[in-house]
């Protein structure tokens, strides 16, 4: 099984990278660590970086997650192998720009590109945002899925996560205590759905509502509050038309919960099923 120690950065092509750093920093509120190679690397915590905006197709999407140790990368790769799944080592200019020790690269079922890394950086500069968003860090992504039943087995069997909830078919994935770090949304493209940002409380997501809604971003869903992981949200579109979600008061499945006998519930996928508080969503992988 390959275990799936944390998310650790996403990789985001895009069509003009002025305008999307414009983005990054001024409006989500990430630090820039760097400028390398044609990208920039955005801070949202203590890890070196946790976004990569890069000159390219705004279709070009890589998520990527830590692995423990040099001899679980070795074991990823003969598993995905096994599999047929084709596995790529990273080259030292990779390595060397994502501050990690190892990695390796494969494309998930639904053929999204996935990286797992070994000793990624970690930033001796506390994170700092331009704009004070409340950011406390990265904390998950939704993963587009052509067949969510296929996925969540890879995920579930080959890969470590645990199914915390269902949403429709649509199921949100733990790979540690937080309530998901990968949720799979059925459509029929490959690549990164949305990538969260969690914030410290309610009043940086209602100030960023009224901040956003200023300099007409777009708002896709919310203000409101998932039923599935209590957490108060907001998503809203970004450069290229990708969706990012602030959401804060997600919550743990210790194993304790798991101890006392919590299990994945089944919720409608509907707007019941989406929010608590009655927001419909507008964002095409969530039309019920
Ligand atoms: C609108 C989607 C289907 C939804 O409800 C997602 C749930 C959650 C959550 O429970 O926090 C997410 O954050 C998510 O999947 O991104
Ligand atoms: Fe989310």
């Amino acid at each position: 099984m390959i275990k799936l120690h944390d998310i650790r950065y996403c990789r985001v092509g895009v069509s003009n990278l002025e305008d999307a750093t414009r983005f990054a920093t001024d409006i989500l509120g990430l630090d820039i660590a760097r400028r390398d190679g044609g990208a920039v690397y955005f801070k949202s915590d203590d890890r070196d970086h946790t976004l990569v905006y890069f000159e390219g197709d705004p279709r070009d999407h890589v998520v990527a997650f830590e692995a423990g140790s040099p001899e679980e990368i070795e074991q990823a790769a003969a598993q995905l192998e096994r599999a047929g799944m084709p596995v790529r080592y990273g080259s030292d200019a990779e390595r060397d720009a994502r501050r990690v020790r190892a990695m390796i690269a494969f494309r998930e079922p639904s053929g999204t590109q996935i990286e797992l890394v070994f000793r990624p950086g970690h930033s001796g500069r506390r994170y700092h945002g331009r704009r004070d968003a409340g950011i406390t860090g990265f904390s998950h992504v939704g993963l587009c899925t052509t067949d969510s039943r296929r996925d969540e087995q890879f995920w579930t069997r080959m890969c470590s996560a645990q199914v915390s909830d269902w949403i429709g078919e649509a199921p949100l994935l733990r790979i540690d205590e937080v309530h998901h770090k990968i949720a799979l949304f059925p459509t029929t493209r490959s690549g990164i759905q949305h990538i969260n940002h969690q914030v410290e409380g309610i009043d940086d997501l209602m100030r960023s509502w009224y901040f956003l809604r200023e300099r007409g971003v777009r708002i896709v869903f919310g203000p409101g509050r998932h039923p599935t992981s209590g957490a108060r949200f907001l998503y809203f579109e970004g450069p290229d038309g990708l969706v990012y979600e602030y959401s804060t008061g997600v919550r743990s499945i210790t194993a304790a919960d798991v101890e006392a006998g919590y299990r994945p519930r089944q919720f409608p996928f509907d707007p019941t099923g989406f929010c608590m508080w009655g927001s419909k969503p507008d964002i095409p992988e969530f039309r019920s």
